[in-house]
């Protein structure tokens, strides 16, 4: 999978709050095989010395970063976090949250255009945590984002994908651009359905973090992606409302 011109193996983007340790979070990312991790800072760096344990630890992982600007409420907090994210990882990357609701930790649409045009235009690479709406996702590529990351259900909650029209239209507006499920997802199997619906990969956190074994779900998790991937290449059937006898039955047997 190609993103802003960056090849990554693997399909599953992990968060890194949350975790019971430290230890506990490095053995999730690797039987996770991930190939992006997300890392606030704002959460992170609150005290100093931890938070320059915590980035020693991520760099020590060899996975790519992707800082996130989680937490950040209007369009100029975002703006200056993702400046001083870009200082301390030394990336343009960023995932880009406005949140609008506190309950519902949706997006706030309009601050995240208005701030993604701002960082596009500052040389950032932007992925937008958003909603699966097609015209806010249209107005997001003209601001110049390549990649769009559409909830599945709101942040830590573990619904799943909420509104599948939606996420299907989504894809099929916008077949050649690369799309994230982010947040929402409990279960492997939520997982697996995201890619099954064509989606690029997944981004989540809190199912595994808070799982009673991370290592193990972060295992499951990445099966999950790529058995979800392998069944989307291979064409699934359409479901159909007659029955159909998968063993067809030619003549019948003589019980006489
Ligand atoms: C880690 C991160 O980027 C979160 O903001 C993200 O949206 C994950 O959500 P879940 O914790 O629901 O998986």
């Amino acid at each position: 999978m190609e993103l802003y011109g960056v090849e990554i193996d693997s399909r599953l983007l992990l968060g890194t709050a949350q975790y019971p340790s430290p230890a506990i979070l490095a053995d999730a990312v690797r039987a996770s095989g991930a190939g992006i991790l997300t890392v606030s800072l704002r959460r992170e760096s609150g005290r100093l010395r931890e938070g320059q344990d915590f980035w020693g630890l991520i760099a020590g992982l060899n996975v790519k970063v992707l800082p996130n600007t989680a937490g950040c409420h209007s369009v100029k907090e975002a703006v200056t976090t993702a400046q001083m994210a870009r200082e301390v990882f030394g990336t343009n990357w960023l995932k880009l949250e406005v949140i609008g609701d506190a309950d519902t930790l949706q997006p706030d649409v309009f601050g995240l255009v208005e701030a993604a045009r701002i960082l596009t235009e500052d040389g950032f690479e932007v992925f937008p945590y958003t909603t699966e709406d097609l015209v806010v996702a249209e107005r997001l590529i003209e601001a110049g984002c390549k990649v769009l990351m559409p909830w599945g259900a709101p942040i830590g909650t573990g619904m799943g994908l909420n509104n599948v029209y939606g996420l299907r239209s989504l894809r099929a507006h916008f077949p050649d651009v690369p799309l994230v499920v982010d947040a929402g997802i409990g279960k492997p199997s939520h997982a697996a359905a995201a890619m099954e619906l064509g989606y690029d990969a997944v981004l989540l956190n809190t199912a595994v973090a808070k799982a009673g074994d991370p290592v193990a779900m972060a295992g499951a998790f990445k099966l999950a992606v790529e058995a979800g991937r392998t069944a989307y290449l291979a064409d699934p059937i359409e479901p159909r409302d007659m029955a159909a006898p998968s063993t067809p039955v030619f003549g019948r047997a003589s019980l006489a």
